[in-house]
């Protein structure tokens, strides 16, 4: 089991760029070592910002990131070189070979040449043909296997994935989560970005979910997904009640502000959903009902209602 302790801390960022925009506001994240990390959000809500200050790239309007327990500003080559980062988009179309490019890559971060590594990294990612191949010559799916072998030439501690199964094909998602559940079995700390709940249900430990620059959430999948995967039963009174009867308080029940209706919470995992010894307590209390109704609290409702702007 990995243990709890940040390698990468960040703390009361914020990013406003030069347009005046409010990209990031005061986030506040500690990613464990060894985890799989899922940063959740739709599109434009902070995410690529988030990573990119993390390694680098952006500059952070206030608030202090630390990688393994170094600045990344002030020791930003230390921090930088723990770090692998694959992006969005493939930024080059090089002629340059992908062996090439690779050894390149892993210099850049000071590391001496490691041919064995370089090797392995192509193998692993289904590359190894291609390793004399320019890379303009490639594939869009093999180009997304080079950024990724790209990232992981200099044997970073900790990955970045900025939304790694956007536009990908099945086989690649497939290659790529063999590889991340490979890295973290290494030791690696992955933190990906997505904006698909699947994608963060599958793969994460724990998930961030991020909202218009804000992390609104973060929290073990698994605590989240059975917090999520409840219903609630809404109970339609014949008559109101003034507030929760003492000998129902026991209960996991809310009362509506017009007092019309009783909400019941349940596990949809639960063996027993308490639904019959509820109804049973309500005719002993004399509380009598006209309606029952059941809705769903999946992942995907409480997460687009998470995120959802108003209009
Ligand atoms: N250089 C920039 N100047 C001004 N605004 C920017 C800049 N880069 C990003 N933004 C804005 O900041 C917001 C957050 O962008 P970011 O790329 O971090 O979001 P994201 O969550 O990664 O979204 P996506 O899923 O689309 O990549 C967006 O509204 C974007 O338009």
């Amino acid at each position: 089991m990995a243990e709890r302790e940040p390698v990468v801390s960040i703390r009361d960022v914020s990013k406003t760029y030069a347009t005046g925009f409010e990209a990031l506001k005061h986030v506040d994240l500690d990613i464990h070592r060894g985890e799989i990390f899922a940063l959740l959000g739709p599109n434009g809500a902070g995410k690529t910002t988030l990573i990119s200050i993390v390694c680098g790239i952006v500059n952070a309007s206030s608030g202090t990131v630390l990688a393994a327990g170094h600045d990344i500003v002030r020791e930003f080559r230390a921090a930088r070189s723990l770090i692998g980062l694959v992006p969005q988009e493939l930024s080059t179309d090089t002629f340059e070979s992908v062996w090439s490019t690779l050894r390149f890559s892993r210099g850049l971060f000071g590391k001496p040449p490691d041919d064995k590594h370089l090797e392995r990294v192509l193998r692993d990612l289904s590359l190894w043909d291609k390793k004399d191949a320019k890379i303009m010559t490639l594939s869009g799916g093999m180009k997304r296997r080079v950024l990724i072998a790209k990232a992981l030439a200099h044997e970073p501690q900790i990955l970045f994935l900025d939304e790694p199964t956007a536009g990908v094909d099945v086989e690649l998602r497939h290659d790529m989560w063999e590889m991340v559940r490979r890295l973290r079995e290494q030791g690696t700390t992955i933190i990906l970005t997505t904006h698909y709940i699947e994608e963060a249900e599958e793969m994460a430990d724990r998930i961030g979910v991020i909202r218009r620059g804000e992390l609104i959430v973060v929290e073990d999948k698994r605590t989240l997904m059975r917090k999520l995967g409840s219903k609630q039963l809404a109970i339609q009174l014949q008559a109101p009640l003034d507030g929760i009867p003492q000998g129902l308080s026991d209960l996991p029940l809310t009362l509506s502000e017009d007092g019309h209706s009783l909400v019941y919470t349940f596990d949809t995992q639960a063996d027993d959903t308490g639904i019959a010894p509820l109804l049973r307590r309500l005719h002993e209390q004399g509380i009598d009902f006209k309606d029952l109704h059941s809705s769903e609290t999946s992942l995907e409702d409480i997460f687009v209602s998470l995120v959802r702007t108003p209009a």
